[in-house]
């Protein structure tokens, strides 16, 4: 079997995780660049959002509404902030499930400030009725309050001060049309190259007063699945190890055997990857297999397989979803230091011919 005991982590809290677990929330703060120029990578993004806010501001106006998509643990809260910083002004922070009706929003619209920020995290979460008194709001500048229940209720237009929305969004493909028109702006924020996560663990080793050397940055880097806040979350627990450990200095080999201890492999997988991975490889050949074959497989529920471990591994490309179930890769095969089974059709253990037992 695979070896992967499932009680042993939630899957949110994984290290590899990219949600932001409680201490994250607090180092975040610490952590957070201030201004563009100290934005690591997205280039593109930072170029166009540079010019967007310059024009802005030397007409003496509010920036556009500016919408960010893209994975957790990205930077789009951090950008938000940045757009504020950028034009001077105050910003005030929201998320989609937060509101629920369009009172709720209402009562935050009317007590923006001219020129303010409001950044509105999970914007694709919004309940319909805010989401159209949302459109009015940005467009015009203006919601409709209304008051009273039934053949009775009267709409009272409220005017607004001219404010930017920003909202944010892991699922840009999932907003209406007539909101997501709205925004002036719209930048899609990608994963980082290692080189960029490098520059990410080195200033935040420096602004935490962590002594580490490039190879160390270099080997943490690696393992942070393209994402800062993950890069800024082992980096956070090497340092516990090398404190520990060694004389506080992260280089390569400490970095390595830090997260040996926390199975976090060299690609940055870790023991739920790794369990999905030996089990599609191991019991069935390497697929095809059905997602819930493989769930049951290795002690998880359907869901946590698909929406926690595949990702990640789909974009490595290790893992193929497939009309006839998951199938793994070469790579899969050669990062677990496998050989692939002959071609051989129909062999004992190619797997090919797999069902699902579950129903895939
Ligand atoms: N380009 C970057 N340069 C340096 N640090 C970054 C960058 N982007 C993100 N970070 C760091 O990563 C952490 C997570 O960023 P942030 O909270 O902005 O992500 P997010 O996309 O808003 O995530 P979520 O959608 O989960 O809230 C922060 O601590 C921030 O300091």
């Amino acid at each position: 079997m695979t070896g992967y005991d499932p009680t042993d982590t939630p899957a949110e809290e994984r290290l590899v995780g990219s949600g932001a677990d409680r201490e994250d929330q607090a180092v975040e703060v610490a952590l957070r660049p201030k201004d563009l120029g100290e934005f690591i990578g997205q280039e593109k993004v930072r170029e166009q959002l540079d010019l967007v806010l310059r024009a802005a501001r030397a007409r003496g106006a509010t920036a556009d509404h500016v919408l960010l998509s893209g994975a957790p643990g990205l930077g789009k809260t951090t950008l938000s902030m940045i757009i504020a910083a950028e034009m001077g002004a105050p910003i005030r922070i929201t998320s989609g499930p937060a509101i629920q009706h369009a009172g709720d929003l209402a009562a935050i619209l009317s007590s923006l400030q001219e020129g303010e920020v409001l950044f509105l995290d999970e914007i694709h979460r919004m309940s319909r009725p805010a989401e159209e008194m949302l459109y009015m709001a940005m467009e015009d500048f203006r919601v409709d309050v209304i008051v009273g229940k039934g053949p009775g209720a009267t709409a009272i237009p409220l005017e607004l001060p001219p404010f930017t929305l920003v909202g944010a969004t892991t699922r840009a493909g999932l907003l209406p049309p007539p909101l997501r028109d709205r925004f002036g702006f719209t930048a899609h924020m990608e994963f980082y190259e290692p080189h960029e996560l490098k520059r990410v663990v080195h200033r935040s080793a420096h602004l935490l007063d962590v002594e580490i050397d490039p190879a160390g940055a270099a080997e943490i880097a690696g393992r942070s699945r393209g994402t800062p806040r993950i890069a800024n979350r082992l980096l956070r627990r090497v340092r516990d190890y090398a404190q520990v450990k060694a004389d506080g200095l992260i280089t390569r080999e400490i970095a390595g055997a830090a997260l040996a201890v926390y199975e976090v492999d060299a690609r940055g997988l870790d023991r739920l990857d790794r369990a999905v991975l030996e089990a599609l490889l191991k019991l069935f050949g390497g697929g095809p297999v059905g997602l819930s074959t493989l769930a049951v497989a290795v002690g998880e529920e359907r869901e946590t397989v698909e929406e926690v471990a595949e990702p990640f591994l789909v974009r490595e490309g290790l893992l193929a979803r497939t009309p006839r179930g998951r199938v793994a890769t070469p790579a899969a095969w050669a990062h677990l230091g496998l050989t692939a089974p002959g071609s051989a059709p129909g062999g004992a253990g190619n797997g090919n011919g797999q069902q699902d037992l579950f129903g895939a």
